[in-house]
């Protein structure tokens, strides 16, 4: 299991990502859709990266808005997995 990041490697980890933000252990962003088909159309692009890498985001929808919270929950915090999923995610 990959182990918790330290608060230097966070914030050169988040400084990195466009429109990522950190939120306690967590770190989010949200995306805006035409509609709730292209929403829900994004969603899908999230499953085969996430299975992949066995790291899996949290996922909220709101008609065309998607909000993608990242943590590693059997860490308790923030690893090199959340990092690794943002950068794919951000490429969609
Ligand atoms: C057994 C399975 O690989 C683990 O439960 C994985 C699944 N996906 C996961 N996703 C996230 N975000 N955090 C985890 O700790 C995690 N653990």
């Amino acid at each position: 299991m990959a182990g918790l990041l330290t608060q230097e490697e966070i914030k050169v980890g988040v400084s990195q990502l466009e429109g990522w933000t950190l939120e306690g252990k967590e770190l989010r962003t949200t995306r805006k859709f035409k509609d709730f088909v292209d929403a829900i159309a994004f969603v899908n692009q999230l499953v085969e990266p996430a299975e992949s890498a066995g790291h899996h985001p949290d996922i909220a929808i709101s008609y065309n808005k998607v909000t993608i919270t990242l943590t590693t929950h059997d860490a308790g915090g923030l690893t090199a997995n959340d990092f690794d999923i943002a950068r794919i995610i951000s490429q969609l």
